[in-house]
C-alpha cells in the first residue's frame, strides 16, 4: 500500500461513509499490482470536472430519465396520491394481497433482474416455502419469461396448478405480472401465452373474478404487449417511463411493482436512491463513493488491463444484484470495442471452485467485494459437539460467530488476491434493507454513466443483443 504522504493532499485516501454505505478503495492502490498515486490523483481530478459536466443543464445525467426518477415519483405521489404511478403501484399490490397466494413475474434482462434482486436481497431466503401467515400474507413470487427451458416452464406451471399446501380461500390463486418495455422479447412473449392460458384455466373456479384483474402489466405506451393487455381489459397498465432504458428502470414500476407485492418498502428504495444522488452531487471527490468506485475500476481497466470486473459478493442475498450489474454494465458498454467483462462471484463458495488467485498471464480480474457489515439475524456461534469431542479440531473457534469467520475470510481472500497481483475494493453495506438497496442501485447506475462518459461512450445506446435476436428469428424461419 502507499504511504498516504505520497498522495496529493487534496485527495487523502480514507474509508468513505455515506449515511451508512461505505467504500474502501485502498486495495486498488499499490505500486506492484494497482494504481500509482499520480494515476489516482489525476483520475480524481478528471472526475471532478466530468461530474460537473454530467450534472450541468443539458448534461448526460441531468437529461437522463433514470437519474431524477426517484424524486419525481415521490413528488408525484405526494401531490397526486392514487393518481400517480407510485400510487397505482401501491393500490394494485395492496388491493391484491388478500386475493392472491402467488405472483409470477414474466420479464427478461432489465425487466426482471432488478425485481429478482430486490426479492433475493430483502425477503426471507426461503420466502416461497413459508406459510402464508409467516409471509405476512404476501404472495409467493416466481420469476420466468427469461429462458427457453422446457423443464423449468413445465415445473412452474405444475407448481402453480398444485396451489398452496394450506387450506384457505386464496390458497390456489395466482396472478401474472408481465414486465416488458418493448413487448418484443421472444422469451417473455412466449411465456405470456403459456402462463395466460394456464391462468385462464383457473378462472372458472373464481366466481366473480375476471382474467384481467389477475394480469398486472408494466410496459411502454405502445407495442404488442400494450395491445394485448388493453384488449384483455387490464387496469391499470403501469408505465415503463419512456425516457428510461430497460436496464436503468429498476426504480420505476418495473422493479417497484414486484417489490410492492412482496411488501417491501418502496418509499425507502426511492429515498435511498435520492440520498445517493445528493451524495454524488455534493460530496467532495475524496469522500464520494460513486466517483471513487468509478476511479478505481476505470483506472484499473486503463492502466492495469483490469479486463474482468468481478462483483465479489459475500452474502448469497446479493448474488442477483451482481447479475443485475452485469447486464447494466455490459449493455451500457456494448458500443465499446474493448470493454470489461463483468462477472459475479458468490463467496466464499466460488473461491473453492474458480481458482481466482491465478497469478500472471490470462485475464486480469479486479475484485469489488460487496460486504454486509451487519446481518439481519443474530450471529450464529460455531459451537461445540459437547463432551470431549474435538475430532474436527474446531474447539478453538467454538466461541466465534459466522460473521467473525466471514470477516476473516474476506481479509484472507484480499490477501491472496493481492499476493497474486489482483487489486480489490470493498463496498460495505451496513445491512441489507430497502434504503441501502436504493442507494446501491443508484450508485451503480450513476457510476456506469460516469464511466461510459469518461470513455467517450453513450451509456444509453443499443444493448448489443440485436444480432442474437435477429439470428434466432431467422433460424425460426421468420424475417
Ligand atoms: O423490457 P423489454 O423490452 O422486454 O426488454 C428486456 C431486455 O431485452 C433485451 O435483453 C435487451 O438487451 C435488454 O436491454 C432489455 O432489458
Amino acid at each position: 500500500m502507499y504511504d498516504t504522504a505520497s498522495l496529493d493532499p487534496r485527495f487523502p485516501l480514507k474509508k468513505i461513509a455515506l449515511s451508512l454505505l461505505q467504500f474502501d478503495p485502498s486495495g486498488a492502490l499499490d505500486p506492484d499490482f494497482g494504481l500509482t498515486a499520480s494515476q489516482w490523483n489525476e483520475g480524481l481530478e478528471t472526475l471532478q470536472s466530468l461530474r460537473h459536466d454530467l450534472l450541468a443543464a443539458g448534461g448526460l445525467l441531468a437529461e437522463s430519465g433514470f437519474y431524477g426518477l426517484p424524486i419525481e415519483q415521490l413528488e408525484a405521489y405526494e401531490s397526486q396520491r392514487e393518481q400517480s404511478e407510485l400510487g397505482r403501484v401501491f393500490a394494485l399490490a395492496n388491493g391484491m394481497h388478500d386475493r392472491l397466494d402467488a405472483v409470477v413475474v414474466l420479464g427478461v434482462g432489465g425487466s426482471s433482474l432488478g425485481g429478482r434482486a430486490m426479492m433475493e436481497a430483502c425477503c426471507h431466503p426461503y420466502h416461497n416455502e413459508l406459510s402464508r401467515g409467516a409471509r405476512g400474507s404476501k404472495p409467493r413470487m416466481y420469476f420466468a419469461g427469461d429462458h427457453l427451458d422446457n423443464d423449468v416452464s413445465s415445473a412452474l406451471l405444475h407448481r402453480l396448478a398444485l396451489g398452496s399446501c394450506e387450506y384457505n380461500q386464496v390458497a390456489s390463486r395466482w396472478g401474472l405480472c408481465v414486465v416488458s418495455k418493448s413487448g418484443e422479447r421472444l422469451e417473455t412473449a412466449v411465456a405470456v401465452r403459456q402462463f395466460l392460458a394456464a391462468l385462464e384455466q383457473t378462472m372458472p373456479g373464481r366466481p366473480g373474478d375476471s382474467l384481467a384483474e389477475f394480469v398486472f402489466p408494466v410496459t411502454g405506451p405502445s407495442g404488442k404487449l400494450y395491445d394485448l393487455v388493453q384488449q384483455l381489459g387490464c387496469q391499470p397498465i403501469l408505465a415503463v417511463p419512456p425516457r428510461v432504458e430497460s436496464r436503468f428502470s429498476v426504480l420505476s414500476p418495473v422493479g417497484l411493482l414486484p417489490a410492492a407485492f412482496l411488501g417491501l418498502d418502496c418509499m425507502q428504495l426511492l429515498v435511498g436512491a435520492m440520498a445517493m444522488n445528493k451524495h454524488f452531487e455534493t460530496a467532495a471527490v475524496e469522500d464520494n463513493v460513486v466517483l471513487q468506485f468509478v476511479a478505481a475500476n476505470h483506472l484499473l481497466a486503463r492502466h492495469r488491463r483490469g479486463d474482468v470486473r468481478v462483483m465479489s459478493v459475500w452474502s448469497h442475498a446479493l448474488t442477483s444484484i451482481g447479475q443485475w450489474y452485469e447486464q447494466l454494465l455490459s449493455e451500457s458498454a456494448a458500443g465499446c470495442s474493448a470493454g470489461v467483462l463483468p462477472l459475479t462471484m458468490t463467496n466464499p463458495r466460488d473461491l473453492h471452485s474458480r481458482r481466482p488467485n491465478r497469478p500472471g498471464g490470462g485475464p486480469n480480474p479486479v475484485f469489488n467485494n460487496l460486504i454486509v457489515d451487519r446481518f439481519r439475524t443474530d450471529p450464529l456461534a460455531v459451537g461445540s459437539h459437547g463432551g470431549n469431542q474435538n475430532q474436527d479440531g474446531l474447539d478453538d473457534l467454538a466461541d466465534k460467530s459466522i460473521p467473525q469467520l466471514g470477516a476473516a475470510a474476506i481479509r484472507g481472500a484480499n490477501d491472496a488476491w493481492h499476493a497474486a497481483g489482483h487489486p480489490t475494493t470493498d463496498l460495505i453495506l451496513p445491512t441489507i434493507d430497502t434504503h441501502v438497496l436504493g442507494q446501491l442501485f443508484q450508485l451503480l447506475m450513476i457510476a456506469t454513466v460516469v464511466e461510459m462518459h469518461w470513455q467517450g461512450q453513450n451509456p444509453f445506446g443499443p444493448s448489443g443483443s440485436a444480432p442474437y435476436i435477429t439470428n434466432t428469428h431467422k433460424h425460426l424461419g421468420r424475417t
